[in-house]
């Protein structure tokens, strides 16, 4: 058995391993990450990029068509073969050659094959020909295994070969028929996509469709869904799939029943932490890992795992499962534990140059169904459910000039929550065509607590949606101008 030593070392190559290694590199220690699949992780190849790849025409072709004349310039439906070749290409064709390049380029170690930790500071790394790799670290190990799509035990399912978000990403023919489980954002993401591609979608929710954001961003995504023909069952279980050679038959709660070509399971996320050695520090394998305010691993009693050396980042930490969120974990962790190795403290506190407190106080999510929802910070249920003393401010964002100029019939809303007793945003969400770009203003008043009378002083370009920020300050104006 081969032995290496570095002064950290990173179970997991997806896109939050590889900014802690970058990381702890720049701050002058060595690091290596353990990858047991394609460097670069479910986001590149299965995820984030694959999935928005499949939407990005779609969204084109209905921006062009909500105007009258551009409209007139395009005609026909996409063609699903040169979606699916621009698919591949952002997929990278499913190859990491170039992500291990600038592995090489950072300076940073790859080992390949599956990790475990087998004891303080120690992972053994078992390559697919069976032979194994000890790498020690110095100062830390961090795991960034991620997560994988979870299968509820519904019955049947397991046995009627159902895809996951990864079939979907990496589709090769459009179904005629694909009937989805799951209403939370790949449910929605993809009902829209293969929608657009020609699929007869039905798409069966237990809840209202996308219930981790302000209800009425699902409510404007279900009624478009319906428009472009997408049958949605909210409200509703699954509760028996059937396989055969036609096909699959769902049967729901209320008693109806669904055919389709393909079910896709789009139901959450289970983490990657089965055959991980969790055994060794104590911890159940196959649980999502707790970790304290400085991304340390924690036992059921809330204390570090060891004498702090293992740290865990992204999807794996359960905090937010998102790849922006995992990078900024991924970038306060190894300055952290860089500044650690040179027998310093890092600066912990709220807004901290090594905390995460973004993670806490202004997650950022954009949803790119049609229409697309951008949120940030709290939604009025959240800040209910934490006590928060509140404004909520509504406002139609098809009466914004700049959106009504965008695109005919231009549909949204945007709402934003106050902190009623700072008089600072605490969230903000729209719904509505090309709302994405709307989000960063909000995540800049959220993170820098700009007070509102201030805000007021930051005056969107006339004729824009951003002018959505004039008019919400403005009908909220009674309570902070005096
Ligand atoms: C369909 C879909 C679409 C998404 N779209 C978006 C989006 O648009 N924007 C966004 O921000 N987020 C999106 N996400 C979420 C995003 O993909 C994840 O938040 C992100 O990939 C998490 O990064 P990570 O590095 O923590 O884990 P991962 O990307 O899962 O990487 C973990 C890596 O660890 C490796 N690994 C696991 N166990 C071991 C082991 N024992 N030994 C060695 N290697 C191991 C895996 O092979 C993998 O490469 C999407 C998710 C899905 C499912
Ligand atoms: N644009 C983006 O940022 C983006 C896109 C896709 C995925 N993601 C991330 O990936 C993660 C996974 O997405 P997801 O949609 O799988 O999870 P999710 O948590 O968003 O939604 C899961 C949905 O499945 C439902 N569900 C759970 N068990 C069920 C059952 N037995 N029957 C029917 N429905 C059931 C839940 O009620 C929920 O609505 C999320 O954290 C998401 O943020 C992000």
């Amino acid at each position: 058995m081969t032995e290496k030593l570095f002064d950290v070392v990173i179970i997991g190559g997806g896109p939050v391993g590889e900014n802690v290694a970058d990381r702890v590199v720049q701050g002058g220690l060595t690091a290596a990450i353990v990858e047991h699949e394609l460097v670069g992780g479910e986001c590149s190849y299965w995820a984030c990029m694959p999935t928005k790849a499949l939407l990005r025409d779609a969204a084109a072709l209905r921006a062009a068509r909500a105007l009258p004349a551009a409209g007139r310039t395009v005609s026909g439906d996409l063609d699903p073969t040169a979606v699916l070749a621009r698919r591949d290409r952002f997929a990278a064709n499913w190859s990491d050659t170039g992500q291990v390049e600038w592995l090489n380029h950072a300076g940073i170690n790859l080992v390949r094959g599956h990790g475990r930790i087998t004891g303080t500071r120690t992972v053994t790394v078992t390559q697919t020909d069976g032979t194994s790799t000890t790498v020690q670290a110095r100062h830390a190990v961090v795991i960034a295994t991620g997560s994988s799509a979870f299968l509820p035990p519904i019955r049947g399912l397991a046995d009627a070969a159902p895809w996951t978000s990864r079939e979907a990403a990496a589709v090769q023919k459009i179904p005629a028929r694909l009937a989805i489980i799951g209403g939370g954002v790949v449910g929605s993401e993809m009902a829209t996509a293969f929608s657009a591609l020609g699929a007869q979608v039905t798409l069966v929710s237990q809840t209202r469709l996308l219930p981790g954001v302000e209800s009425f961003a699902g409510e404007h995504v279900t009624a478009a869904l319906r428009a472009a023909g997408v049958s949605v069952h909210l409200d509703v279980e699954v509760t028996e799939v059937r396989g055969d050679a036609d096909g699959v038959q769902l049967t729901l709660s209320d008693g109806a029943t669904v055919e389709a070509d393909e079910v896709l399971v789009a139901t959450g996320r289970t983490p990657n932490t089965k055959d991980l050695g969790l055994d060794h520090v104590g911890l159940a394998p196959g649980d999502w890992l707790r970790v304290d305010d400085t991304l340390a691993v924690v036992d059921a009693a809330g204390d570090p795992v060891g004498d702090g050396w293992l740290y865990a980042a992204g999807d794996v930490n359960k905090r937010v499962l998102l790849t922006h969120h995992g990078k900024y974990q991924g970038r306060a962790l190894g300055d952290a534990i860089a500044v650690r190795a040179r027998g310093e403290q890092p600066d912990l506190g709220p807004w901290g140059r090594h905390a995460v407190t973004a993670d806490v106080r202004a997650a950022t999510q954009v949803i790119f169904t049609d229409p697309e929802v951008a949120a940030v910070g709290l939604s009025a249920e959240a800040s209910a459910a934490a006590g928060k003393n509140v404004r909520i401010v509504d406002y139609d964002l098809g009466a914004v000039a700049g959106a009504a100029l965008h695109a005919d019939d231009y549909r949204g809303q945007a709402r934003m929550v106050v902190d009623a007793d700072r008089n600072v945003l605490i969230g903000f969400t729209a719904v509505g065509p090309d709302v994405a770009e709307l989000l960063h203003a909000a995540t800049i008043a959220i993170a820098g607590e700009v007070p509102l009378h201030r805000l007021w002083h930051a005056v969107p370009a006339y004729p824009t949606i951003s002018e959505i920020w004039l008019r919400l300050l403005e009908t909220d104006r009674p309570h902070w101008a005096s």
